[in-house]
């Protein structure tokens, strides 16, 4: 089972281990919301090659052995770990000692092991829209985003900015919670025509 929250990576150190198209996916995530991330894998495929200088890049090959060494190769204080390497016995055995010294952890093969999953989503400023299946589909998760985003066009960046410093001015200048909703229910009408209707 597995339940939303909205988490702040910005700083917050995190190790990816594997460096093919599927790490580097999580590590594109993970760099866009400003997280310092390690990555540990044999190689580096074209996919993470454009992001290489922007991370801690570890070249190893790793085998069952490292099962008791790899925390010597973690960052300290190790917030969140992914497990993407495309060996399934390797993620196995790495997930079960990892788990005991990092919080979260994402395995991209096992669910079971996992403790948190990557929503498919949508970000518009301010504005961000996460969508999961609890792992049952992906696919329909993707589907579904690409569903919202034509509803929630570029036109709610500025929207959802200009209503935080709405919300700031009403907690300074209205005395009641009742006066200070009611301002802030007139402003903020919803949905907003998009951008690219007609009128
Ligand atoms: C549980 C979860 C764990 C996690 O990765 O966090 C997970 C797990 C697995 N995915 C697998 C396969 C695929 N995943 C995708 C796509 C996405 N997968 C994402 C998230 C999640 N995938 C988490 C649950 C999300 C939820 O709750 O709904 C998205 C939303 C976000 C992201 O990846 O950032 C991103 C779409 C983002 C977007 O486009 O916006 C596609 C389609 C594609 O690539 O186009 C396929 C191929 C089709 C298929 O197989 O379904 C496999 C089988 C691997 C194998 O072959 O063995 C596993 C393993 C398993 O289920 O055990
Ligand atoms: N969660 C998700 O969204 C999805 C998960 N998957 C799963 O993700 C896994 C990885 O897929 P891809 O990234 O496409 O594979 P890939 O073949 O592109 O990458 C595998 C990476 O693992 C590294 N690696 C393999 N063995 C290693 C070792 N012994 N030591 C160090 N590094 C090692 C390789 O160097 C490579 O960088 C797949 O096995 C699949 O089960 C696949 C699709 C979606």
């Amino acid at each position: 089972m597995t339940a939303p929250l909205m988490i702040q990576l910005a700083g917050k150190r995190c190790v990816v281990i594997g460096g093919g198209r599927i790490a580097a996916r999580k590590i594109r995530f993970l760099l866009e919301e400003g997280a310092d991330v390690t990555v540990i894998s044999r190689e580096c495929s074209k996919d993470l090659q454009p992001l290489r200088q922007q991370c801690h890049f570890l070249q190893k090959d790793l085998t069952k052995d490292h099962v008791h060494t790899i925390k010597s190769l973690l960052p300290d204080a190790c917030f969140l770990a992914v497990v993407a390497t495309n060996n399934r016995e390797l993620n196995d055995h790495l997930s079960d000692t990892l788990t005991q010294h990092i919080p979260l952890i994402n395995v991209v093969d096992n669910q079971e092991q996992s403790n948190f999953f990557f929503p498919a989503y949508i970000k518009q400023g301010l504005l961000k829209i996460a969508i999961s299946t609890s792992g049952a589909s992906p696919i329909l998760a993707k589907k579904i985003k690409r569903h919202l985003q034509q509803e929630f066009g570029p036109e709610y960046k500025n929207y959802v900015k200009n209503l935080q410093d709405e919300r700031t001015w009403a907690q300074k200048t209205f005395r009641t919670e009742e006066e200070r909703k009611a301002y802030l229910e007139k402003i903020t009408p919803f949905p907003l025509a998009s951008e690219h209707e007609e009128n």
